[in-house]
């Protein structure tokens, strides 16, 4: 086998060694297999550098850190949701969306992941552009600090042209093993994991970004021509084949008496999450009652956040050390 096929044999050992591990968490192999693959990986691109492709797993940590990030137009809007706290505001919801569709309308139940909001461009199968929701229209390009998140694949074998949308977030563990070492350094620590993500996200230095170990759970599609797909469930699963790591707490409610169990249960179990979420997301599943009952100006009809009442911060933070 010469170098070049050596080096195509490794980047997909690697890259399905890193889907394993960082989307199904289940590794196949330990990290001494891995990082020994790494190693070599890394020395046959430095002996044949002209062979060195942005997708390949050596190149997740990018060079010199950026003097600013590129804006970044969304073709499609990135908006936001309306809030609901409370069983009456769902059974609203609810009913605006009956009226306005006229017959029997069934949601999609998702856990609200406390992040920030993503948007990840792929051309034939490779990551190209990876930006904030900035003002909905105006996005920050911080593509270099997102190609560290492991879990997001720098090449879909598929070779689709899609944008994908989703919620960076930092797992509690990264969270406190952060503001330990701050704590150490001296330096303020981050109040809760959702600025940390920012905060981390928003560094000028990829390798920075790099440290702070980040995940991303995928929700939504933005711009997609072929997209064909007649409800949001579909698109869920999609995603998931496309090699995409969506959250897998995800459900089916054909009625909003089924949304209000799904967010109790989730209202009592989420301390025994390894990230914060701050709510429940309903969205209406088929996607033409979605086109039928469009958008207002900040955010769509068909879709809408319940919040969960807010807990004593200081009892949360302890509640998330206990369980770490
Ligand atoms: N934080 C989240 O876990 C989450 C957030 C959003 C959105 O912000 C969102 C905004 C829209 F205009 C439309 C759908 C959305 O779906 C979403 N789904 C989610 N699971």
């Amino acid at each position: 086998m010469n170098s070049q096929e050596r080096i195509q044999e490794l980047r997909k050992e690697l890259e399905k060694y890193n889907y394993e591990y960082h989307v199904l968490d289940t590794p196949s192999v330990s990290d001494y297999e891995y990082d020994k693959r790494m190693q070599e990986l890394v020395s046959l691109e430095e002996e044949y550098p002209e062979l060195i492709t942005a997708d390949s797993p050596s190149q997740r940590v990018g060079g010199k850190p950026l003097d600013a990030f590129e804006k970044v137009q969304h073709v499609i809007p990135m908006l936001s949701l309306g809030n609901a706290f409370n069983e009456e505001d769902l059974r609203d919801f609810d009913k605006r969306v009956q009226d306005g569709i006229g017959e029997q309308v069934s949601y999609v139940c998702e856990l609200k992941i406390d992040g920030l909001a993503i948007s990840l461009r792929y051309e034939d199968g490779l990551f190209v552009q990876g930006a904030t929701r900035g003002d909905g229209t105006t996005g920050e390009d911080i593509t270099v600090n997102l190609r560290t998140i492991r879990s997001i694949p720098l090449r879909m074998p598929e070779g689709e042209t899609i944008e994908v949308r989703g919620e960076a977030f930092m797992p509690h563990r990264s969270f406190i093993a952060l503001n330990e070492a701050k704590e150490e350094n001296g330096e303020e620590p981050f109040a809760n994991p959702r600025n940390a993500a920012a905060g981390s996200l928003r560094q000028l230095d990829p390798k920075i970004a790099a440290s702070r170990n980040l995940d991303i759970f995928l929700y939504g599609v933005g711009q997609w021509d072929a997209g064909e797909l007649e409800s949001h469930s579909e698109r869920l699963e999609y995603l998931k084949k496309l090699g995409f790591k969506t959250n897998p707490e995800w459900r089916k409610c054909a009625t909003i008496e089924e949304v209000i169990a799904y967010v109790q249960e989730w209202t009592e179990a989420r301390n025994q999450l390894n990230y914060e979420i701050d709510g429940i997301v309903i969205k209406v599943d088929h996607l033409d009652q979605q086109e039928e009952l469009g958008f207002t100006a900040k955010g769509p009809r068909w879709a809408i956040a319940y919040k969960f009442p807010a807990e004593e911060a200081i009892t949360k933070l302890t509640d998330i050390e206990l369980s770490v």
